[in-house]
């Protein structure tokens, strides 16, 4: 069996009684004076710097404190003092400005592919405009800043088309290819918005009439819709927008670079008690270009002659952290870290990889959308659809080499999801077990489970 090479466990373990926190032993009321159970925190918060800043007055100026506070520090003889307002022979101060203004041609000497990609994800959420390399300038419809933009094409997703009943044009039939449509007058913003977004649908069911064009460009627009949906944002774009303002750059084989999973590596680790287990350990991941900082739990003592039980747990703050009786993530996480004390107890133990992937990979405002279609009666894979996204986007690999960097080839895998076993296994985890994790069902989420067992293949009763 192939065996990856551990980054180790933490150094240093201690034992709990050791790392009791200092703040428990502050006399707790002594900063806050005795009315401190009737005071707004906030409040306390100010009255605690007014009291310290009193304290510090009353001391006096502390040589050491205050030796680079304001007082000059002192000057050799003969030195000039310290220019005030600049200096003259430099003319006026200036902003620091980018080379060309800020704009980034497709040379070997610009940004990494990946830091490419990486700022492609970052323009696109402050609605600033894409030059695909091969491609045109594509301005996102939902986050757009040059207000006043307008292009005689838009481009958006299949799954959206087909919402707008497009799909029997021949140019946008295709199931997963982007589509161009090009409206009878030009798009501006206000008109482009119900196109991009579903929430308006019931508003405005016609949108048309619109004409689906062949696209020249389809690597371009596959990679564009893909930036969105990574960046959170609804998959609609003007083409070659009038005042669409200062582009990004962006190549379709940057996004491969920044995906790429071999970037992550552990940043750190830490013991953590939780309460399903006072004996468990965090681990953090980072990658230098994606911003999301992905942690495992590591719940026991880790043996490499014993296969742990995993989750890949996705995250969800309406799940995890409201207690939402939407979908069954809190009760699913809760469950497997006890899964997991309990295998630790018996001498086994567990991982949990949180991975950041909320909504599946369409991020939280994307997935509170869908949940606004699902109140109007689309369940949860039509939503994402009608929305133009996909119902299934999240990166596994990125679990895998988690995984591999904690140390783990083998799992006895937690799911009820055999995509997520595939997923591990083509990615070279061995899943020695798939271990069943259903959970009762509510009144609210009873259609989402139905729906994942129907639609999605997940292996429910
Ligand atoms: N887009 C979307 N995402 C949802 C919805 N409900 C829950 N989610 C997300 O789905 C993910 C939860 O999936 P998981 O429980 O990890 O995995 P799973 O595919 O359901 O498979 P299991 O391992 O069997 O639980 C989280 O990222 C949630 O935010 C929904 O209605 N729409
Ligand atoms: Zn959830």
């Amino acid at each position: 069996m192939r065996r990856l090479r551990s980054q180790g466990p933490a150094q240093g373990r201690q034992p709990h009684a050791d790392r009791g926190r200092d703040a428990g032993a502050l006399p707790r009321r002594a900063w806050l004076g005795r009315s401190r159970a009737r005071v707004h925190p906030r409040a306390g918060a100010q009255l605690f710097l007014v009291v310290l800043s009193q304290l510090l007055a009353a001391e006096g100026p502390g040589p050491a404190a205050r030796s680079h506070v304001g007082q000059p520090r002192p000057r050799e003889a003969g030195a000039q003092p310290p220019l005030r307002g600049g200096n003259p022979a430099l003319g006026k101060p200036e902003r620091p400005r980018a080379a060309g203004d800020g704009v980034r041609p497709l040379t070997a000497s610009g940004p990494s592919p990946a830091r490419r990609a990486a700022q492609a994800i970052d323009a696109l959420r402050h609605g600033w405009p894409l030059a695909m390399d091969g491609g045109p300038v594509l301005l996102p419809v939902e986050t757009a800043v040059a207000r006043q933009a307008s292009a005689q094409r838009m481009l958006i997703s299949a799954a959206r088309a087909e919402t707008l009943k497009l799909a029997n044009q021949r140019e946008a039939a295709e199931p997963h290819a982007p589509v161009l449509i090009h409206g009878a007058e030009p798009f501006d913003l206000a008109a482009a918005l119900p196109v991009a977004d579903p929430a308006l649908d019931l508003a405005a069911p016609l949108k048309g009439p619109f004409r689906a064009e062949t696209i020249g460009w389809l690597e371009q627009a596959a990679a564009a819709l893909e930036l969105a949906r990574i960046a959170g944002i609804l998959p609609a774009f003007l083409v070659d927008p009038a005042d669409a303002g200062e582009t990004q750059p962006v190549a379709v084989s940057d996004l491969a670079a920044w995906a790429d999973a071999a970037a992550l590596a552990i940043a750190t680790r830490a013991r953590l008690p939780v309460s399903a287990s006072e004996d468990a350990e965090i681990v953090a991941f980072r990658s230098a270009d994606d911003l999301r900082e992905h942690v495992a739990l590591v719940i026991g003592e880790q043996r490499s002659d014993v296969a742990p039980l995993v989750r890949l747990h996705s995250e969800c703050l309406t799940g995890d952290i409201l207690g939402s009786l939407k979908c069954d993530c809190g009760p699913q996480l809760d469950a497997a870290l006890h899964a997991m004390a309990d295998e630790a107890a018996r001498g086994g133990w567990g991982v949990l990889l949180y991975l950041r992937q909320e909504g599946r990979g369409i991020g939280l405002v994307n997935k509170l959308r869908a949940y606004r279609l699902q109140d109007q009666g689309f369940d949860t894979v039509d939503a994402n659809r009608r929305l133009g996204l996909p119902d299934e986007a999240r990166d596994f690999p990125v679990a895998s080499r988690m995984l591999e960097l904690l140390g783990v080839d083998e799992v006895r895998l937690m799911t009820n999801n055999p995509a997520k076993v595939e997923a591990l296994m083509a990615s070279g985890i061995a899943v020695a077990e798939r271990v069943p994790h259903q959970l009762p069902a509510n009144p609210h989420n009873t259609r989402y489970l139905s729906t994942k067992r129907d639609r999605s293949g997940h292996l429910l009763t």
